[in-house]
């Protein structure tokens, strides 16, 4: 099938789907396919687009997902639809925005019954800063409670779009999904570009299969772009021969070429997902394009922790892993690191919180390690007095205060969207994270207020706050705005007078002492009770600043089966024995591996 090659321009048509989740995106993607013909009915049993599980449990997608539909439309003509899937999580902003760079237009999915949902208007937003012509349609209007006409007016007020020719579905039983189809091709623009230009493709996204190697997802600009061909990678600098080129219906389909302004996949013997840079600008090797794609970014990580075998014994395998998940995340980093009370291990950069948890649930669940994580921490610069500039990873490395002239930390500007009734709770949350307020408006019943805040005070739980003060309907999109000079010090836990160095952070002086209150209060239910008595405290240099106190107790575990049968009592034996090796030792005292991250959501302050 190497016909979809000679697709003229005015009969493509690349477009995403923007949905608040749970309105139905899947769904409907998965009925846009079947009913083009792209699967059959058995074949589409199971939801094609998000496909990893961790993906489908968070009701995330994290990697784009491209698909080609060949559709004949009314007019008598065959059009080709490359539906494009956007992870949907700020961490993966810069990807989203690529993805979208790559699209005309974007179908806005609501649901009938719900209506317009905060979140959805960030997404929207960004469509609309692409010049994306964008076409609503209400899904689930098979529900009893679905109201149109009052949904149709909330994507008039609150969106700021025309809703009169809003496409009604239900993607459940198929209903309008014909109409979505003829307004994609009637309403979304087709693309523009030279097709006589030198090659100037983007690259959108680019993942490893243990099959293909490397594949990347490319977006043709100008020219065509040729199996066989050799091409030059704008960004890296390397050039490399093209030994595949084709599309995903979703099944891979291989073809001779990508011509201007569509949407397909190359391989190229690429080893590892680190050599692609996603916005890259891919030219031919000869005679290729002087000016590369404007928007490139460079995705650095602004998260960094440390990651620790709880068993000693598994940090092969640690490494292993780690370096079977960076084949396909480039975007994450690690260098071993050891520390004195957690052994060997790892320090590893994340692009955000959620990614940070997303490869922490990957090596627990697919690769069945357990894990101590540190506290997270974002990258400090240290000016020394005698002139010299530091980066700090991580707090243990802090240098001794004595020899710090001033430290810097990243701020960024955040975009948040919520309704009108949690706006009090969302100002006071950003008033306590140091948070400078620079602008609020309403639109619709719903405010937008713009902060600057330290990242550091985001890096933690602010994302989980915003969501539970806001049951949800908050949305939240950042930008990184640069260094600014604070009063930061580096704060010790000390369990039984021993340090736990995982736990150590560096905070502003303002909120050092509740942060080491609170996080003193939290280990104290957090850590079980010994046979002796265990202080917590919360230091800064010598001075304590926190301290609470866990009381002794002796606990037997056995004690209840007194008389019992032996077998019952070695059972249970055996089971504290296998909860302890989840501890770790700290001079006596055993913390358990939960006590980490758990300690470190700041719950209620
Ligand atoms: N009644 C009804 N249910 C629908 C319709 N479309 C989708 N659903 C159901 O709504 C739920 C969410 O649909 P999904 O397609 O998974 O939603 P999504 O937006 O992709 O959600 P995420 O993948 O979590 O972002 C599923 O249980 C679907 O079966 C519809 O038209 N009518």
């Amino acid at each position: 099938m190497t016909s979809a090659s000679s697709t003229p321009l005015a009969n493509i048509r690349n477009f995403s789907i923007i949905a608040h989740i749970d309105h139905g995106k899947s769904t409907l993607a998965d009925r846009l396919i079947q009913e083009t013909g792209g699967l059959t009915a058995r074949e589409m049993s199971e939801q094609l687009l998000d496909n990893m599980d961790i993906e489908r449990e968070r009701g995330i997608t994290i990697k784009a997902q491209t698909v080609r539909l060949h559709y004949t439309a009314q007019d008598g003509e065959t059009y080709q639809l490359n539906l494009m899937d956007t992870p949907g999580h700020v961490d993966f902003a810069y990807e989203v925005s690529r993805s979208l760079a790559a699209c005309e237009g974007a179908l806005l999915v609501v649901d009938a019954a719900q209506g317009v949902e905060a979140q959805t208007l960030a997404n929207v937003y960004q469509s609309i800063e692409h010049d994306h012509e964008i076409v609503p349609v209400i899904n689930k209007v098979d529900l009893p409670a679905a109201d149109v006409e009052k949904v149709r007016q909330e994507i008039e007020d609150i969106v700021g779009l025309p809703a009169d020719d809003a496409v009604l579905t239900s993607a459940k039983t198929g209903l309008g999904i014909a109409d979505v189809l003829e307004a994609v091709v009637a309403r979304i623009p087709p693309p523009k570009g030279d097709a006589d230009a030198p090659l100037k493709a983007m690259l959108v996204d680019s993942w490893y299969d243990p099959y293909l190697g490397v594949v990347i997802l490319v977006r043709i600009v100008e020219g065509t772009l040729k199996k066989g061909q050799q091409v030059k990678f704008m960004q890296t600098g390397e050039t490399h021969l093209i030994d595949r080129v084709g599309c995903f219906t979703p099944k891979r389909i291989e073809m001779t070429e990508l011509n201007v302004g569509e949407i397909g996949f190359i391989t190229a013997q690429i080893k590892e997902v680190a050599q692609t840079r996603v916005g890259d600008t891919i030219t031919s090797a000869k005679n290729g394009t002087a000016a590369p794609l404007p928007g490139f970014k460079e995705v650095q990580p602004v998260v960094f922790c440390g990651m620790f075998p709880i068993d000693a014994a598994d940090f092969e395998k640690l490494r292993d892993s780690l370096g079977k998940l960076r084949l396909n995340d480039a975007s994450f980093q690690w260098e071993a690191e050891s520390s004195a009370a957690l052994g060997f291990g790892f320090r590893c950069g994340f692009l955000g919180l959620l990614h940070l948890e997303i490869i922490q649930e990957r090596l627990t669940r697919e690769y069945d390690l357990d894990l101590i994580t540190t506290a997270p921490s974002v990258v400090y610069k240290v000016h020394m007095t005698n002139g010299e500039l530091r980066e700090l990873h991580n707090p243990a490395d802090m240098p001794d205060p004595a020899h710090v002239a001033h430290m810097e930390e990243p701020w960024i500007e955040a975009v948040i969207y919520v309704p009108d009734d949690y706006l009090g709770s969302i100002l006071k949350l950003c008033q306590d994270r140091r948070g400078i307020q620079k602008n609020l408006t309403y639109v619709g019943g719903r405010a937008q207020i713009t902060y600057e805040l330290p990242l550091n005070e985001v890096v933690f739980d602010f994302y989980d706050r915003l969501k539970s003060i806001s049951r949800g309907y908050a949305s939240f999109d950042y930008h990184q705005i640069g260094y600014r000079e604070g009063d930061l010090v580096k704060m010790n836990i000390l369990v039984n007078a021993e340090p736990v160095d995982a736990l150590s952070m560096v905070v502003h002086r303002s909120v050092a002492e509740s942060r080491g209150r609170g996080l003193c209060e939290r280990l104290k239910d957090l850590i079980p009770r010994h046979l002796f008595k265990i202080p917590i405290q919360a230091a800064i240099g010598g001075k304590v600043i926190a301290r609470e106190t866990i009381s002794a107790m002796r606990k037997d575990v056995t004690a209840k089966c007194y008389g019992g049968d032996i077998s019952r009592k070695k059972k249970l034996l055996e089971k504290q024995k296998k909860g302890k090796a989840k501890m770790r030792q700290y001079g006596n005292v055993d913390i358990p591996q939960e006590a980490f991250i758990a300690a470190l959501r700041m719950g209620e302050e």
